[in-house]
């Protein structure tokens, strides 16, 4: 496990402070493979995987989706014929937050 997929994620109330756009990036050389999104002024952490057919893409999102719920803390999660696209931020404070990029950490763990 990477020390950022082992960083305990901490409640998120409304009070937190979405992470600016450097704080992101520099979080970021931990995850190459993912990038920032900006939906409607948003900030949002998104990465697509791909897989042989549409079952292996499906069991992936059934991963993701168990390592959410173990966590309390739930992405957006597009399945298609051979990708998934996994989106995570903060809803609590429409923004990114440490969470999400532990989060990002373990998704890409569970595509290993
Ligand atoms: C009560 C519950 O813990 C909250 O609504 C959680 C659920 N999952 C969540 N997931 C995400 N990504 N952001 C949140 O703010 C959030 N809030």
């Amino acid at each position: 496990m990477t020390s950022l997929a082992q960083q305990h994620c901490e409640p998120c109330s409304g009070d937190a402070r979405p992470m600016t756009r450097s704080e992101c990036e520099s979080e970021l050389t931990a995850l190459p493979q993912w990038r920032i999104a900006d939906h409607d002024g948003i900030m949002k952490l998104t990465r697509s995987f791909t897989f042989r057919d549409f079952v292996s893409a499906l069991e992936f999102t059934q991963r993701v989706g168990e390592l959410a719920e173990q966590a309390g803390h739930h992405p957006v999660i597009t399945t298609e014929y051979g990708k998934t696209t996994v989106t995570w931020w903060s809803h609590a404070i429409d923004g990114l937050h440490q969470n999400d990029f532990i989060l990002a950490a373990r998704t890409d763990e569970v595509a290993e």
